[in-house]
């Protein structure tokens, strides 16, 4: 378990996708972070204070789960950057992209892909319900809505290959346990860290229900 502030940032060293220059853009994304939290509220500052391990590390455990190579990655309510903008830092060539309404939020994030020189973040500002339908190979999203709702409104990005990435904190065994309607292969993966929380994964096959429209949150 990761407990640490440099612990998280010992353990991001030793991927292998953190070479150098994937550090040093971490570092930068870190420094961009902080200033733009003194303009609007984008993390708690509580967790700031620990930001490699709470959004960092957070954020890149959920490579382990992904072969390099797998693209395009979707993010789900990307809001600060976490998990989708960490991605994009470590594995540069993946296609990432970021689906976030909120305009500030958008801001940032095309300001923040453009100063990393991420070419191939592409940020979808806009509610995911208007955002066109294509296929992705990986899903993610952390903190966007409750695990059923969530997969109401994206499945559609999804086929029976997609990889799905749900850091969901401490509810993540109980939501997957409530969940109805789907046939899927999700199990949870312990997170690296909080003891307590867990990364929901696996793929969808579809669901046994009509799919509803509607908000997100
Ligand atoms: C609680 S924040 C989580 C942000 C980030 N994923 C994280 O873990 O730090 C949820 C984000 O989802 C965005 N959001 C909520 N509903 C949305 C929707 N329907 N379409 C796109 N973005 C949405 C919000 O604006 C917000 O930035």
């Amino acid at each position: 378990m990761i407990e640490t502030e440099a612990q998280a940032r010992d353990w991001l060293r030793e991927l292998p996708d953190c070479d150098d220059a994937a550090m040093l853009r971490l570092e930068r994304l870190v420094e961009l972070l902080r200033e733009e939290n003194q303009r609007q509220n984008l993390v708690s500052a509580a967790s700031l204070g620990e930001v490699w391990r709470r959004h960092i590390v957070d954020s890149a455990q959920l490579l382990a789960h992904v072969p390099r190579g797998t693209s395009p990655w979707l993010d789900l309510g990307t809001g600060a950057g976490f998990p989708g903008l960490v991605i994009a830092t470590l594995r540069p060539d993946c296609e990432v992209r970021l689906v976030e309404s909120r305009k500030r939020r958008i801001e940032w994030l095309e300001r923040a892909a453009h100063d990393l020189r991420l070419p191939h973040v592409k940020v979808h500002g806009a509610r995911l319900q208007d955002v066109p339908s294509r296929n992705a190979a990986i899903i993610s999203a952390r903190a966007f809505a409750p695990l059923d709702r969530l997969l109401e409104l994206s499945a559609r990005f999804s086929t029976s290959d997609t990889i799905w990435l749900l850091p969901k904190g401490r509810s993540a065994k109980q939501e997957l346990q409530m969940l109805r309607g789907w046939h899927h292969t999700f199990h949870v993966e312990q997170s690296l860290t909080d003891i307590e929380a867990g990364v929901i994964t696996g793929t969808l096959q579809g669901s046994a229900k009509p799919v509803r429209k509607g908000k997100a949150s």
